[in-house]
């Protein structure tokens, strides 16, 4: 059996209100076999892991990781041209291909920087899960889908082959949802249909939701109702887990609305920032006992897949928003990118925290840094001075895909070399 032992090290275990400790963790066969002060036990690998600290991998319940191909391409716009004239053309470019090796560079991205899982929408869903596959990392895979044009039923064919042929996939790291891009672009008649399928295979939905004000006077001019009105009006909270990402303009009868629903918001606060969108009110949320997690949006507008730039944003502006620096402390806000994402995706009895039995999805940052000294407050001290690039080991299902810094499941140099080409060609003259 494989085995990994990890010394000495301070451990959070992102357990609600379990203090930082110091000592070992074993992994065997993927999972956390044992937490404790001293393990005497033998390893077929043993990681001297002093002066670190192990935390649960982050979870960005929020991505479209290949859209890293169109970073800093366009920025600077207004949310709607940013999409209609910039993204969806460049989109309509891509070949499976330039979506796997797309993807490859999110993923490279995202364990470099700590992140051990993802929730992606995206199009070529097949080469997303390849890329999945061969990196190591786990994720909620869903074929976004636009019904602004008839495509004779095509997408949502993808859609359900998607979920068909890799739910459960390479080792369990793969899971799918349904995902309905958002109310602007899906019309009650297909969006209806999509959530009942959904209820009845009790299979999740993941969806934009009011991103935007315009959003919100288009919903309003269409149907004379809030977007959250409209998903509800259609059923979607009904028995269905919904992944909500943004949910930025929800009128308090909104946040009414989310109360009691399965499944939550993906709040993106660096994205929602950049593009202008506004403050998303997670406190409300929250206080109305809805679960909110954390992601990034795809790099197009979040810029970098760094969820511990979106730690950060997230706590400091609900602070600004509500004028109050005791909003969102370091450890809820810790819990929000690990264990809350984690709900969002549907995985929270598998990893999110450290426990025994867990799947040994973690991370070790490296403290010996001039930006990371002393320790007083290890909560503090990752959610408000760490950076992604602290990370110095990431280990998913027991596997090493980062050590030392150096990516060990994936080819930095064929990476690097395949997306700069492909990302000049689906640009070229937009
Ligand atoms: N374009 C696909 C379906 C959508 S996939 C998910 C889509 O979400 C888009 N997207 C990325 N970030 C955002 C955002 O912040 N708001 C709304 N859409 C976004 C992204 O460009 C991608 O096209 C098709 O025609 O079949
Ligand atoms: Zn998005």
């Amino acid at each position: 059996m494989n085995t990994l032992l990890i010394k000495g090290c301070h451990i959070l275990t992102m357990v609600e209100k379990e203090r930082p400790w110091v000592g070992d963790i074993l992994i065997a066969d993927g999972r956390i076999a044992k937490l404790a002060p001293v393990i005497e036990a033998s390893a077929s690998t043993v990681l001297p892991a002093k002066d670190m600290v192990a935390m649960p991998g982050l979870v960005n319940a929020h991505n479209h990781a290949s859209m890293s191909l169109l970073r800093a391409f366009s920025d600077d716009l207004k949310l709607m041209d940013w999409l209609d004239k910039k993204m969806l053309p460049a989109e309509a470019r891509m070949t499976p291909e330039d979506v796997y090796w797309g993807t490859m560079l999110g993923i490279a991205e995202m364990i470099a920087s700590g992140t051990t899982a993802f929730a992606d929408m995206y199009v070529h869903m097949d080469a997303v899960a390849e890329a999945v596959r061969d990196s190591g990392i786990r994720a909620s895979l869903t074929r976004g889908l636009i019904f602004l044009q008839d495509d004779g039923g095509r997408r949502m064919t993808e859609a359900l082959d998607l979920i068909d042929k890799w739910s459960g996939a390479a080792d369990g790291r793969i899971t799918t949802m349904l995902g309905p891009h958002a109310p602007y672009t899906c019309p009650p008649q297909p969006l209806k249909e999509v959530v009942d399928l959904a209820r009845s295979r009790r299979i999740p939905l993941h969806i934009h939701l009011a991103e935007t004000r315009e959003e919100v006077e288009k919903i309003r001019e269409k149907y004379d109702q809030t977007p959250t009105e409209y998903l509800q009006e259609l059923g979607t909270f009904h028995e269905n887990h919904v992944l909500l990402a943004h949910a930025v303009h929800l009128s308090l009868e909104d946040i009414g609305r989310l109360r009691g629903m399965r499944g939550g918001v993906a709040h993106n606060p660096v994205s929602n920032l950049k593009l202008g969108c506004g403050i998303a009110p997670v406190a409300e949320l929250l206080a109305q006992g809805v679960t909110v997690g954390l992601g990034t949006d795809g790099a197009g507008s979040a810029t970098t897949l760094d969820m511990f730039a979106e730690i950060k944003a997230a706590s400091w502006m609900q602070k600004l928003h509500y004028g109050d620096p005791t909003v969102l402390p370091a450890e809820q806000v810790l819990r929000m990118a690990t264990i809350e994402s984690a709900r969002l995706l549907g995985i929270d009895h598998e990893v999110g925290t450290l426990a025994t039995g867990k799947r040994a999805d973690l991370i070790l940052l490296d403290l010996k840094k001039p930006h990371l000294a002393p320790l007083h407050d290890l909560h503090s001290l990752v959610a408000y001075s760490a950076t992604g690039a602290d990370v110095d080991t990431t280990i998913v299902n027991g596997e090493v895909l980062m050590r030392d810094r150096k990516l060990q499941t994936i080819s930095w140099e064929d990476v690097y070399r395949q997306a700069t080409e492909r990302a000049k060609r689906l640009v070229a003259g937009l």
